[in-house]
């Protein structure tokens, strides 16, 4: 029985209201059961943004099997995600260093990255475009880069690249939906966007199913973070539209004040993640560096 089946159940026994503490233990239920829905997952992935303590952090909160990925920020720059990933690698099953494209400054400084990595045995990455407007460099857009990738010796042996289900700010529908198909057969798999609403992303895997690609999808979910922190962010990634599909739900199932957690979306999915037409190879999730809550709701065992 599930926490919402068994708190009806309780209700209509009692007849009573809903107390502050019958919430309580529905809201720790629900959280118990995305914990479960995430785990059966064989590959929990949890993507990072290089700072201060980051590897202190990541192995106080996150257990030793995980993916983590790390972040590009055009204020810190391609090399201080590499170094991050080197130095979280020892410690996690899998590391995966984001790349931008528009970071990189030469062909040289992507030959020296590669060598990097591979000293460091690093053997997946995330190509993205980046937020960085102006190319530094040769490479404009991540096909750029997947191409550039191709052509040289290197050991990396599984790449990812993003998708955008809610569309992106600058860059048409029509625009993404060619890029993914041009450059799927360079990768390994596509990250969704993170994304509020379930059904618009569910409706675009099918979609996208329909357009013939074949990259498996991991499914993008928001960690837990505090809204103010929420709402900056999204309006500066561009994901406007879901922020309001959340507001609504939140209102409509009484969970304003609890705020955001990934339960829902997570039941949600969970029936759509064994359809084989779907290809969901698992979730991503965007932890926005909020590790001290991510191990409160998730501990380390349950993952
Ligand atoms: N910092 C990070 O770790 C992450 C950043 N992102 C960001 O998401 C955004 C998109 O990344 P990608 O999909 O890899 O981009 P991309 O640069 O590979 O572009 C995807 C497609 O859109 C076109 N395009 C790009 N910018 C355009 C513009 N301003 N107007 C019209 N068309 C445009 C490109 O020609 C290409 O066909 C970037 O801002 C990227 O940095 C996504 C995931 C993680
Ligand atoms: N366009 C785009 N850029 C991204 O960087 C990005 C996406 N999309 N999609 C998913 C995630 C979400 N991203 C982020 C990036 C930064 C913070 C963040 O918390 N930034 C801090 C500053 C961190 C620092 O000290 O560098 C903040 O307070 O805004 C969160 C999520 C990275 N990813």
């Amino acid at each position: 029985m599930d926490s919402k089946t068994l708190a009806i159940s309780i209700q209509s026994l009692t007849f009573q209201p809903l107390t502050s503490k019958m919430k309580e233990v529905m809201a720790m239920m629900d959280r118990q059961l995305s914990v479960a829905q995430f785990g059966e997952m064989s590959e929990p992935r949890f993507e990072l943004i290089p700072t201060d303590r980051i590897v202190e952090r990541a192995t106080a909160a996150l257990p030793p099997h995980a993916t983590l990925t790390i972040t590009c920020s055009p204020k810190k720059g391609v090399d201080a995600t590499i170094e991050t990933a080197i130095a979280l690698a020892p410690h996690f099953a899998r590391v995966v260093p984001h790349i931008a494209a528009r970071m990189i400054r030469s062909g040289g400084h992507l030959d020296a990255m590669l060598e990097e990595l591979q000293a460091n045995d690093l053997d997946e990455i995330f190509v993205i475009g980046g937020d960085q407007r102006q190319p530094l460099g040769p490479y404009h857009h991540g096909f750029d880069l997947l191409q550039s990738l191709a052509t040289r010796e290197h050991e990396i042996c599984r790449i990812g690249i993003p998708a955008y289900p809610e569309g992106h700010p600058d860059i048409g529908s029509d625009i993404l939906a060619k890029d993914v198909l041009a450059k799927a057969p360079y990768a390994h798999y596509a990250v969704t966007q993170m994304c509020f609403d379930p059904d618009q992303v569910l409706a675009w895997v099918r979609s996208q199913r329909e357009a013939g690609l074949q990259l498996p999808f991991y499914l993008g979910i928001p960690g837990p973070v505090k809204p103010d922190k929420l709402i900056r962010i999204a309006t500066r990634i561009g994901v406007t539209d879901s922020i309001r599909f959340l507001r609504k739900n939140l209102k409509l199932t009484g969970k304003m004040l609890r705020g955001y957690d990934a339960s829902d979306l997570l039941s949600t999915y969970a029936p759509h993640l064994n359809e084989s037409d779907n290809g969901i190879a698992g979730f991503h999730m965007y932890t926005f560096n909020e590790l001290d809550t991510l191990k409160k709701i998730f501990g380390r065992i349950a993952i």
